[in-house]
């Protein structure tokens, strides 16, 4: 099991793009080059600010790696960010990258479900990520680290203003989101490409607007194609849980056309 998560994690890393185009090296895994320096995505863009923006729109940023500190993380996002950090230097947890807008290999590997390969080749160059299609602050702030021994991917998540559902709380839609990406991602580093076939989740508590939660997602069953995972949310000092879900992911099959 370690060893087809490293060599999916492997995979994986090559198939997002290194910079430089550089594939992982063979032996290690989680080598640092995958986040260089993953360390701060210090700006100096306000917070907040929406237009001009460079966030939206300059290519750099669209290959720019979102899950590092920027100016808006309080300090509950940021303490957590350097724990989980910690934790990944023994190698035991690893820091996933997450872009606006970078699928070059991934996007090859999903053409083959669609007929029309041209014209989705054509939709996916103005695609980007939904969570990460907010600008800097205002909506999605999260870090994904992986853990490939438990089956494990957690996600620290701050909650911005453009997210509001009931006044002074998150969307109930937007919490879903966050659950499906860290699940989804939990799925993919797990087998592949995957897709939510079932979600179930109870709110149990609102999340204030601003705060900083704690998305915890495992695997707990593998049956052929699906992949059977759960995830809570948790306050920072884990004293309040906020939601629960369980979830079916299912691996496309190659000789499936997705439309
Ligand atoms: C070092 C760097 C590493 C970086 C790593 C980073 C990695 C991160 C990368 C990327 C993360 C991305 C995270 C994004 C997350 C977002 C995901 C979404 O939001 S997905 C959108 C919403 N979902 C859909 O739109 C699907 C719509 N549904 C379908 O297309 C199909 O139903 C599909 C593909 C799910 C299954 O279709 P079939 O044709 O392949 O398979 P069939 O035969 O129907 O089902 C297979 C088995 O699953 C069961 N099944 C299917 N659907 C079920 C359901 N709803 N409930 C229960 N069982 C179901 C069936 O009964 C069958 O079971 P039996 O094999 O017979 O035992």
């Amino acid at each position: 099991m370690l060893r087809s998560c490293v060599s999916r994690l492997r995979t994986l890393a090559v198939q997002r793009g290194l910079p430089g185009g550089a594939p992982l090296p063979a032996k290690d895994p989680w080598s640092p080059r995958v986040n260089p320096g993953a360390g701060r995505r210090e700006r100096a863009a306000k917070p907040g600010c929406v237009r001009g923006d460079p966030r939206s729109f300059s290519s750099e940023v669209m290959h720019m790696d979102l899950s590092l500190p920027n100016p808006s993380w309080s300090e509950d996002m940021r303490l957590l960010f350097d724990q989980f950090m910690k934790k990944s230097e023994d190698g035991s947890w690893k820091h996933l990258p997450s872009y606006k807008s970078k699928f070059t290999q991934e996007t090859e590997d999903i053409k083959i479900y669609f007929p029309d390969a041209k014209l989705m080749k054509e939709k996916l160059s103005q695609a980007q990520l939904f969570p990460r299609s907010l600008e800097e602050g205002l909506g999605f702030e999260y870090a994904m680290f992986h853990n490939c021994v438990e089956d494990r991917t957690v996600c620290i998540f701050q909650g911005g203003p453009y997210l509001q559902g009931v006044p002074g709380f998150l969307h109930g839609g937007a919490i879903a989101t966050m659950i499906d990406a860290t699940l989804g991602t939990c799925a993919v580093v797990a087998i592949g490409v995957a897709m939510t076939a079932s979600l179930n989740i109870s709110f149990k508590r609102p999340i204030p607007l601003g705060s900083v939660v704690v998305i915890n997602s495992q695997v707990d069953k593998v049956e052929g194609r699906k992949l059977f995972l759960s995830c809570n949310i948790r306050s920072v000092d884990e004293k309040t849980v906020y939601s629960e879900a369980t979830s079916l992911f299912v691996k496309l099959d190659p000789k499936t056309r997705l439309t």
